[in-house]
């Protein structure tokens, strides 16, 4: 089991610019709909501003001598102000139009770009972190911004034009109360911003909690069948329990805080009120006046509160773009679009490792494979045979390129491997694994994934050469009977028989064939074995072989043990090495 690094220190004080910097590089993405953009700014801005006649026009509306001049029994004050509010309604249906058009469009251009991203991370990327993390993580990063662009920014900017223009107004009304109002609020405003960042490290930590038990309830539930083989239950409800209730622990302890933030505002605001109505009218300013006056002070108090909440989700976004950006900032794996192949890219087959040291980059301190040199020709069927951890399995990433040789090379051709397009390198190559990953589709879509786009006489083609045709048949909607999220469906042999039908649909160079080590029935494992014999034909096939029986009549057998090649030769050749590894093994399996 991993351990949990949920709480990350807070970046510090110094980063903040930085950070800042580093998130207007969001705008990036803003930037194809920068006119819907500015329109809705306009119109925001000039909401906010009508807004701010509210009060003045509020105080004339008192105004006894307002009344006398009554048209036709309307008051013009209240006409005004119906003018305003109906202005108001459609400018901010238009901005609430324009802002969430511009975010959803940016949004779905971020995800597009993160997860094409994300998916061309090389395999050191994913080794370092958790599957579930990943995902849960970009999902409410990406829902956290949602909330920064549609709400946030626009409050931020309503905020700031009645905190401005209400101060300028309130000094014209007068300078001396104003002042007076001001030497109240700054201190508010240090107050709130200081308790909004220590509420901030709550939700932070809360979010950072639910992430972690979000990855319990994805990875059981991937792995159902594990918990309930292991009647883990229990355990997994222990440990959800932890989790959830570690995040609702911190939850409450923000709440605290949460709660006497707002009793601290309400005391401000209202104190503030207080001191400014007494102030006012002990300096006799008329009741309109004090009105509208006592209104903006309300209305400024209340938009500095709401800065902070403002201030706190800005930062909260700083975090969820740094992370984003971290994802961007990793570098990309050369894929490119493989459409056709240049002759001279074409492979033949022939492989050669030529003292090919290597370690995974999570744990460099371990060499798992010490100056391995070997050489396969085209068209040949090697197999890799040795003891679990041998490094059979480390062979095959380091063909497909999942990593690079720490030393040595290995080459194609003669052509050393980096030379060759990364994604032209890959699609020359199949890999029939023990484990086949089924995804939520249909058969059809699953065989297709070995050449996205094939016709139906294609997939039905490799289906029968596959030994799959008989059995999709049976199934009363054929190649369209969909298969569950992990294809539970399929017995492991049907499984198998899927997979091997997509490589025959792709059709490769190079076939890996991780040999399945669960043992079927005769009669599935005689179809499965047929299928793959007739696959390995006319191509360079590499098979990491479990039962030996299966290898008789491979090309050569490479034998490994602890990262080394020890043996290597025909079956007939290695049975007669006294001691050796290879006879040692097969004298094993026989005999039990
Ligand atoms: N992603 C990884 N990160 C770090 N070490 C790894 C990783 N994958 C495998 N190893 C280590 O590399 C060594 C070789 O593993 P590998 O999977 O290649 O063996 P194998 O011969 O295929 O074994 P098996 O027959 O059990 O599948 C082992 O010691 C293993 O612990």
């Amino acid at each position: 089991m991993h351990t949990e690094n949920s709480v990350k220190p807070e970046p510090k004080p110094a980063m903040k610019w930085a950070s800042l910097k580093k998130t207007f590089r969001l705008f990036r993405y803003v930037k194809p709909y920068w006119a819907e953009f500015a329109l809705g700014m306009v119109f925001l801005l000039v909401s906010s501003l009508a807004g701010l006649a509210f009060p003045k026009l509020l105080g004339n509306l008192v105004d006894p001598k307002s009344s006398t001049d009554l048209i036709q029994g309307l008051n013009k004050a209240g006409v005004m102000l119906l003018c305003v509010l109906i202005g108001q309604s459609i400018f901010s249906f238009f901005r609430i139009v324009l802002f969430v058009n511009v975010t959803e469009k940016t949004l779905a251009a971020l995800r597009q770009t993160i997860y094409g991203h994300l998916i061309k991370l090389p395999m050191k990327f994913f080794l370092e972190r958790r599957v579930g993390e990943l995902s849960s993580r970009i999902s409410s990063d990406i829902s956290l911004l949602q909330e920064t662009f549609t709400t946030t920014l626009a409050e931020f900017i309503r905020q700031m034009v009645i905190i401005i223009g209400g101060i300028i107004i309130l000094l014209i009304t007068s300078w001396k109360l104003t002042a007076f109002m001001l030497a109240i609020l700054p201190l508010m405003m240090i107050v709130a911003v200081v308790f909004g960042k220590f509420i901030r490290k709550f939700s932070k930590q809360v979010q950072e909690q639910v992430a972690a038990a979000n990855t319990v309830v994805e990875e059981t539930l991937q792995g159902i069948l594990n918990v309930k083989a292991f009647a883990n239950e229990f355990f997994e409800i222990a440990r959800y329990s932890q989790r959830t209730n570690e995040a609702a622990r911190i939850g409450m302890k923000g709440g605290k805080f949460r709660g006497a933030f707002s009793s601290f505002i309400i005391m401000g605001i209202f104190g503030a009120l207080v001191a400014v109505i007494w102030r006012g009218v002990s300096m006799g300013l008329s009741t309109p006046e004090l009105l509208s006056f006592v209104l903006y002070s309300v209305f400024i108090g209340g938009s500095i509160a709401g800065l902070a909440e403002v201030y706190t989700n800005l930062q909260r976004s700083i975090g969820a773009t740094e992370h984003l950006l971290e994802i961007l900032d990793e570098q990309e794996e050369e894929i490119t679009p493989v459409t056709a192949i240049a002759p001279e890219d074409q492979l033949d087959g022939q492989i050669s490792f030529h003292n090919v040291t290597f370690n995974y980059p999570t744990r460099p301190d371990l060499t798992i494979m010490k100056d391995i040199s070997f050489e396969v020709s085209a068209d040949q069927k090697v197999a890799l045979v040795g003891p679990s951890g041998a490094g059979k399995s480390t062979i095959v990433s380091l063909l497909l390129r999942l990593y690079d040789p720490v030393s040595g090379n290995i080459s194609f051709d003669g052509r050393t491997g980096s030379s060759i397009p990364l994604s032209v390198l890959r699609s020359q190559m199949a890999v029939v694994p023990q484990d086949v990953f089924l995804f939520g589709g249909t058969i059809r879509e699953n065989i297709a994934y070995g050449r996205p786009g094939a016709d139906d006489a294609a997939i039905e083609a490799a289906a029968r050469q596959a030994n799959a045709w008989e059995f999709i048949q049976r199934f009363p909607n054929g190649l369209d009977t969909v298969v569950g999220e992990r294809g539970i469906q399929l017995s492991g042999g049907q499984r198998q028989r899927i997979a091997i039908a997509r490589a025959v649909l792709k059709n490769p160079r190079i076939l890996i064939l991780d040999e399945a080590t669960s043992a079927l029935d005769a009669e599935s494992e005689k179809l499965v074995q047929d299928a793959l014999d007739k696959l390995m034909e006319g191509r360079t096939s590499i098979v990491i072989a479990h039962r030996l029986a299966t290898i008789r009549q491979a090309d050569k057998i490479i034998v490994l043990d602890k990262g080394s090649i020890v043996e290597e030769g025909t079956h007939t050749q290695l049975i007669t090495v006294d001691g050796g590894l290879y006879k040692m093994l097969s004298e094993m399996q026989f005999t039990n």
